[in-house]
């Protein structure tokens, strides 16, 4: 029998509809800015994975590095405002490197600046879809990026591995490659001394005792630890993931027999349930007991008032929820039925203790997606 994992790279290396996210730290140095060379090298994987029939979305961080040396930063700004005038800056010089080094395939690029609301609200997402569908139509490259200049921190992704799993699903892509400045997923940070290279990742047991970290270039954001929640998110939806190294762009859109694989969940959720588990932004929490996480997860049953312990949060009926269970994991996501204020005195009474116009699911089993993540 053939292992999961070749399938897996098999399925990366043979997707018609790719998107290849790059980190800062792949492309920037602190004190140079934007590197055209490496930039190139990546182009040239793309161009060529594209001229093999493949249509493909980058998802490009960069923005607030390049602009770093423009405007005689030092280092990567802490401040929103500052980093907003990098990204203004750099994200200019990104776009115009991209449009000059495509070029040189004779190929179009076209920008996307997304902000978490273009995802989040369903139709905002519709319309996001659209533009992507049309672009990837009439031949261009789109290149991904958070709009960052407006974006203010409450409503920022700030985290691009998020933003290109996001963005996989939404334009129904057969694969993911997170490209970075480290060649694979480690069992801690490689810069931290030796460390084990893990080749494959079929389920969550594989990511036990993984030392997972932060960037140490000083120029990603997210780290690693975004990486692996944006490979957890992709799989879940039924997307293969490969994560490597810039430098081996080559081989990762090639044979993809480099970094690390993810192998999808079998069946991949609809774009409604994608939403819903993924992308939507949770407005409060409902605790629950044991028999209710068994019973949502495993028997895909509705949440009853019975299994709820604990509401935090000021929702309305029809907003979407984080289900927990008692270690305050978030186990499941769904739409509650009730608003915030009534479901205190509901919660623990059985269905037949409570008054008719309150004898409903608070999650009716349709509107809830067990985040079960990989396999
Ligand atoms: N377990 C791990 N395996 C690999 N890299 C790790 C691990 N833990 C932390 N890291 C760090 O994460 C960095 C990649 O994240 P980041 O700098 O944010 O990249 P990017 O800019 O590509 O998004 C690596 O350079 C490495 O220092
Ligand atoms: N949007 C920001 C990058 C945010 C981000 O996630 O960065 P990275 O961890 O390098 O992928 C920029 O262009 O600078």
């Amino acid at each position: 029998m053939r292992s999961p994992v070749t399938d897996t790279r098999e399925a990366i290396a043979s997707a018609r509809r790719l998107v290849v996210k790059v980190g800062s730290s792949a492309l920037t140095t602190a004190g140079d800015g934007l590197d055209t060379a490496r930039l190139d090298a990546l182009v040239d994987a793309i161009a060529d994975r594209i001229s093999r029939n493949t249509q493909l979305v980058l998802v490009s961080s960069g923005a607030i590095g390049a602009g770093l040396a423009p405007l005689a930063l030092a280092a990567r700004p802490r401040d929103l405002a500052t980093q907003q005038a990098a990204a203004s800056v750099g994200q200019l010089a990104l776009a115009h490197a991209y449009a000059e080094s495509f070029g040189r395939y004779s190929l179009t690029v076209g920008q996307v600046l997304l902000t978490s609301d273009d995802v989040v609200r369903r139709a905002h997402y519709r319309n996001a879809q659209r533009t992507f569908s049309r672009l990837l139509a009439l031949g261009a490259v789109p290149v991904v990026n958070e709009n960052d200049t407006v974006a203010t921190e409450e409503i920022r992704f700030g985290d691009n591995d998020r933003l290109a799993a996001l963005v996989a699903h939404l334009i129904g892509a057969d694969a993911l490659v997170l490209l970075s400045d480290v060649d694979a997923l480690y069992d801690g940070d490689p810069r931290d001394g030796a460390t084990r290279k893990v080749a494959e990742v079929t389920g969550e047991s594989d990511l036990d005792g993984l030392v997972v970290g932060m960037s140490s270039s000083g120029l990603g954001t997210g780290g690693m630890v975004s990486k692996v929640a944006a490979a957890r998110t992709a799989a879940a939806a039924g997307i293969p993931v490969l994560l490597a190294a810039a430098t081996q762009s080559a081989e990762a859109l090639g044979v993809a027999d480099v970094g690390t694989a993810f192998t999808p969940a079998g069946t991949r959720l609809s774009a409604r349930r994608f939403w819903l588990g993924y992308a939507a932004g949770s407005s409060g929490r409902l605790h629950l007991d044991h028999g209710a996480v068994e019973a949502v997860l495993t028997r895909r049953r509705s949440l009853l008032a019975a299994g709820v312990t604990g509401v935090d949060g000021d929702f309305q009926a029809g907003d979407v929820v984080d289900l927990v269970d008692a270690a305050q994991r978030v186990v499941a996501r769904g739409v509650v039925s009730f608003d915030a204020m009534e479901l205190p005195e509901l919660v623990g009474r059985s269905s037949h203790d409570l008054p008719a116009e309150q004898r409903r699911e608070v999650v009716h089993a349709d509107d809830l997606v067990p985040l079960s993540h990989i396999r």
